[in-house]
């Protein structure tokens, strides 16, 4: 009785593993093959370092937080969408055009939102300013910041594509 309940609990687990498994590659699916989301991702970590820099408040960290969690979810569903809709059509097809394109237009929506909500959040000159010169003050801080945004152009444009596995339907 006690090792048949404990074999019940191992594949609740191990099949909840799996769930995550599945969910894990989806996620790296996306970053594999979607520019835009290795866009949002590296806009995410490169903002998050900023409102370190910023001292934003409490609650500016979690509509940031929940702008991150929106933007990346918006991109891996058009994601979902684009592979739907190429599972379902061969060549150029009026509904599978307009379907991506409103999908990538709700992503646009949601982008162009949380850029409005980043100017209100950063939008201080004052605060601006003492960023700029704390910056100034610790030159080893822009030099890490240029590093960074090498590797975050390296990592936008120069991912690993042996690993992007979509099939582009671009025959219009
Ligand atoms: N089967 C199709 N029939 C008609 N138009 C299509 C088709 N597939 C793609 N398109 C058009 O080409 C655009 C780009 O489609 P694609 O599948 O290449 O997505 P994508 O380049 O990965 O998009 P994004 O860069 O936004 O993720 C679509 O928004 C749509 O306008």
């Amino acid at each position: 009785m006690y090792w048949k309940m404990s074999n019940r609990y191992i594949d609740d687990v191990y099949n909840l593993a799996k769930s995550f498994s599945y969910a894990f590659r989806g996620f790296r699916f996306a970053v594999d093959n979607e520019r835009n989301m290795r866009i949002h991702l590296t806009m995410t970590i490169l903002v998050i370092e900023f409102a370190v820099l910023y001292q934003v408040k409490a609650y500016e960290y979690m509509i940031l937080c929940l702008l991150f969690g929106l933007v990346l979810t918006a991109e891996m569903i058009n994601t979902a969408i684009e592979a739907l809709v190429n599972l379902n059509t061969s060549g150029y097809d009026t509904l599978a055009r307009i379907a991506k394109d409103v999908a990538a237009g709700a992503v646009l929506v949601l982008a162009v939102t949380s850029a409005v909500v980043g100017v209100l959040i950063f939008g201080n000159l004052e605060k601006l300013q003492a960023c700029g010169s704390y910056l100034l003050e610790h030159p080893v801080l822009i030099l890490l910041a240029v590093a960074e945004l090498v590797i975050a152009w390296l990592f936008i444009f120069r991912w690993n594509s042996r690993r992007a596995v979509r099939r582009k339907h671009r025959d219009k």
